[in-house]
Formats: C-alpha cells, structure tokens, sequence
C-alpha cells in the first residue's frame, strides 16, 4: 500500500481501509443485534409471565440467554479486530508523517524541534486513535443499535417512533453548538503536549550538566511547571466536553421519559402488551443512550481534524529549491557579492564576500567567531536558501539547483557528528546498500582500521545512544567514513575537530587532506601552520 498520499484525515484512512472496516461493521451488526434480541427476548418473557404461560417464560428467558452468548462472541471479535484495523492505521499515518518529514529541506525541519516531531509521532497519534478513529467505530456501532432499536419501536406503535425521531435530530444538531470551542481547545491541548515533550527532551539531555552543578532539581521543576500545563490544557478541554456531554445527557432522559409515559398510556389502553413497556424502555434506553454517545463522539471526531491540518500544513509545504539536476563539479563553485540574512532577522551575516573554490582545490576558511562561516558552508551545502548576489555550481546558480540532487555531490559534516542506535556498521551504512570491499575502503579513507580492530565485535560492535561508548574523535571518524561511502566529489568539514583533543584532531585533518580526488572545504578558528601550509587557499572571512 502506498502510505505517501499525504492527505491527512479519518476518512483517508478509513476509505484505504475499507475491507478491514467492512469486518469490523459485521461484527458490530452482529453484537447490536444480539443485544436487541435479549431485550426482546427478556420483555417476552415478561408478557408470557402475565399471561401464566410458564413454558413461554422458560424458552424466552433461555433465548435471552443465547442471546448475551453471541454478543459476547461478537463483543471479543469487534474489541481485537477493532485494534488490528488501529495498528494498521497508525502503521500508515505514522509512515506518512515520516514521509512528509523527511523530505524537507534543512531550514524546513529545523522549523519545528525533534521534541515536536516526537510528540507528533505519539501524543498526536494517541489522541487521534481515541478521540478519532475509536469515537468513529463508537458512533457507528451507536447508529446501529439506534436504527434497530427504532425498527423496533415501530413495529410497537408509530406514535413511539415520531417522538424518537423528533428528539434524534435536536439531539444530532446540538453538539453544533461546542463545534468552534472544542477544536480551538483540542489544538491547545496538542501544542501542549509537544512543549511537555519539548520541555522533557530539552532538561534530559542536558542532564550532566545539572549533575556536576548539583542542579537536579531543576528537573522536577521543569518536567512539573510542563506537566501541569499540559494537565491544565486537558482540563479545559474536557471542561468542555464534559458541560457539553452534560445537555446532551439531559435531552436523552427527558426523551426517555416521555417515552416511557407514552408506553404506560398505550399499555393501560391495551394497544400494547405489558412486557412491552419493558422492550420500550430498553429500546428507548438504546435509541437515547446511542445518541447521546454519538452526540459525543461526533465532538470528539471533530475536535481531531486540527491535529490532521497540522500534518496537512506541512505535506503542502512548497519546495523552495529549483530544479536543475545537479552533475558533479567540473569547474568551481564560485560567490561574488554574496550577502545573507537569516529569515526573521535583518542582521546581515555576510556581506558582499567573492571567493571561489575550484575542483579539487583544499580550501580553509577562518575567521572569528560568529562571523559567518558555517553560514557559508550551509549555503555551499544547500542547506540555507534566500541569499543575495551570486553562488554558483559550475555555471549554475544556487536558486535554480535541485537540492536534492546536490546533496549527492557534497559530504557535509560538522562537529556534531552524530551517532544512531546501533553497530557501527550500521553508523556507517545507514541501510544504505554496499559492499564490505567498499565499507571497508571507507574505513580506511576515514582513519578508523585501528578502531575497528580494537573493537570486541569489530563493526558488529554496538554503540550506544548518540556514541556515549566511544570518544570524540572515534564520532568524527565514523561520520567521515559514513559520508565517505557516498564517494562525495566535496567535503564541507565545519569545526570537525573542535570538540577533540588537538592530537586526535591533527590526525583527523591529516587525514582529511590526504583524501584523493576531493575538493575539501575546511571551517577553522585555528590553523596550525604544519596544516595550513598543505591548503590551497585560506578564504578570511570577518
Ligand atoms: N539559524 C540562525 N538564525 C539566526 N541567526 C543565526 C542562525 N545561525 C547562526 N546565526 C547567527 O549568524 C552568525 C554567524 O554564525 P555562524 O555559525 O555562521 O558563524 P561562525 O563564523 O561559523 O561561528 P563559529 O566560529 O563560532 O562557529 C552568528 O552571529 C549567529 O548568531
């Protein structure tokens, strides 16, 4: 199934699901029905009972029984398939969303924090199974038991029936009025909950740093000031709910009411048998009761759509890169009058700089801090759009490059150096599908034999989250041999060896400029003369 369609709502999901919904429906047919046949099996019992029929009373209590042992039946099979369809719904929703993740751009992503992302990914998901798709499947079982329980009533009296019908559609408009209120207060509670899990993240992962300052308490008073506003978030919005919910239950008894007066007045005439007061009630309970919840459902079910527009917003999200296939670096990448402001900023951070780097050149690039060189590399890398004055690719200029494709030309790595859950063979590979002749050559281009070798399970070893098992320099080797597998034609190298010990990062520069056949581009606030003196051009910028 093709889980990219990025049309994000119930009924999306619901129409590629059909076939499992259609099960689901049968189940549901199958368990209302059982459970209207007790009631009237039970109301017949009653009936036989005031006509001294003993036999009568015995078989009908009996069928009343059988009846509960079906809708037991299908009460087990509705309740797990209805989890199955669940599980393959979030299955589809949660690829999309990653799908629509992952192809932005770089400015795009970083609109939005990786604890939003993961509040999408679960808190968002949770809501829509319950206020969403669970209140949908309520509403239709409801509409079920609600139209054969008005069959029913029917057959009684038609005067039963037009007294249902009337109170159905006050109570099916009625939830009208909250519509606007509970989805303000729904998206409310969804912002919420991304800044709990933002506010959580954030404190975890600086973590050591409250250790060594004896600051932990910092960490109940952040997750506790985040958790009540998300608590508080969920109070107003079931405030609502439940105010709402409160009307709607008071429409259903005083429907019910009226309704049970109206059998009493049939039977005292005789129009009707005595037990069926009892099925009257019950089948009015059914009607008023299945109301009542779709009422409340059909508010819930609204109240989810903001969280699919969220999603929406972002699918529709234009590309702001052009799109000229980028082939690989013939000439040079070439900036003249190139000026950039970061978006909502009119600070310039550069300002008219010209330079160029040719193929296979090694260039560094220096200057002090906070003067715009990693903001040169991110425009180089086709990571920041919306500069002024010229940056060309070749010939090409920037605006007009597909970036996705100029990514396959360019490493870029920075002092980040990131590591995933897994081997490090995997830290390397990232799935991608290779060779171990070429793992194996990037290893070596990286510098990393000796680490492999010293490593108990060799690439099978295993690193632990974001590389807390390995050293600083072991980080930046690792994501070099990973952007080395792509056999990129440049290097954009930002402050690689910053946060490394400057024997280990002396190494590491050596080796990125015994590197054949690359254009290196090499960000510095230092350059010690033994390496300077091996680059083709320093590029001062500041
Ligand atoms: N996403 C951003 N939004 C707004 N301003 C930013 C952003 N990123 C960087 N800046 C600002 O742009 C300026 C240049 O930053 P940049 O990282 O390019 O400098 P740098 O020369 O690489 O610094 P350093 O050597 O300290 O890494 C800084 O003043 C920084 O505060």
């Amino acid at each position: 199934m093709d889980d990219t369609i990025t049309k994000f709502s119930l009924w999306t999901y619901i129409k590629r699901n059909s076939g499992m919904y259609v099960i689901l429906a049968i189940f549901y047919f199958g368990r209302n029905l059982a459970q209207t046949a007790a009631s009237i099996f039970k109301g017949n019992a009653l009936t036989a009972l005031t006509q001294h029929n003993l036999n009568g009373f015995m078989i009908d209590t009996g069928l009343n029984l059988l009846s509960w042992g079906f809708f037991l039946i299908f009460f087990f099979c509705s309740s797990r398939y209805s989890a199955v369809i669940i599980k393959a719904v979030d299955n589809s929703i949660r690829n999309a969303l990653a799908h629509i993740i992952g192809r932005q751009e770089y400015e795009d992503f970083n609109k939005h924090t990786e604890a939003d992302y993961v509040s999408w990914f679960t808190n968002d998901i949770n809501q829509i199974n319950q206020d969403g798709f669970f209140s949908l499947e309520q509403t239709f079982s409801s509409a079920l038991l609600g139209i054969i329980a008005s069959v029913i009533l029917f057959s009684y009296h038609p005067l039963l029936f037009v007294t249902t019908l009337v109170f159905a559609v006050v109570m099916i408009l009625f939830p009208r009025l909250f519509k606007k209120k509970l989805e303000q207060l729904s998206q409310k509670q969804s912002r919420q909950n991304e800044v709990l899990t933002s506010k959580i993240t954030d404190v975890l992962e600086g973590f050591v740093n409250l250790l060594t300052l004896g600051q932990q308490k910092l960490l109940n008073k952040i997750v506790l000031a985040a958790s009540d506003k998300t608590g508080q978030a969920r109070v107003n919005y079931i405030t609502e709910m439940s105010f709402s919910n409160a009307l709607i239950n008071l429409i259903s008894v005083s429907a019910q009411t009226i309704l049970t007066v109206e059998s009493g007045y049939l039977a005292f005439h005789n129009q009707i048998p005595i037990g069926a007061i009892l099925i009257v009630g019950s089948m009015s309970g059914n009607v008023f009761g299945s109301l009542t919840e779709i009422s409340i459902d059909l508010t819930s079910i609204r109240a989810v759509q903001p969280i699919f527009d969220k999603y929406n917003k972002l699918a529709n999200t234009q590309e702001k890169t052009g799109d000229k296939n980028v082939a690989p670096l013939t000439q040079q990448i070439a900036f003249s009058d190139l000026s950039f402001s970061y978006p909502n900023s009119d600070r310039p951070i550069l300002m008219n700089v010209a330079g160029s780097i040719k193929r296979g050149e090694r260039v560094a690039i220096v200057g002090p801090s906070g003067c715009g060189k990693s903001t040169l590399v991110k425009l180089i890398g086709g990571l920041l759009t919306g500069y002024q004055g010229s940056l060309t690719w070749d010939n090409d200029e920037y605006s007009e490059l597909n970036f996705s494709s100029l990514h396959k030309q360019i490493a870029y790595i920075d002092q980040s150096a990131y590591i995933f859950d897994g081997s490090l063979r995997y830290n390397i590979t990232l799935d991608r599908e290779t060779t171990d002749k070429e793992v194996n050559a990037a290893i070596t281009r990286a510098g990393l034999e000796e680490f492999v070798a010293d490593s108990a399970n060799g690439l099978d070893t295993v690193l632990k989250h974001a590389g807390n098992n390995i050293s600083g320099g072991q980080k930046q080797r690792i994501a070099l041999a990973r952007q080395l597998l792509n056999n990129p034609q440049v290097i954009l190298a930002d402050e690689i060896t910053s946060a490394i010990d400057e024997k280990d990062g002396q190494k590491i520069e050596q080796s990125l400029l015994d590197l054949d056949n690359i254009t290196l581009v090499y960000i510095s606030h230092h350059l010690r003369p033994e390496i300077k003196k091996q680059f083709d051009q320093v590029i001062e910028l500041g």
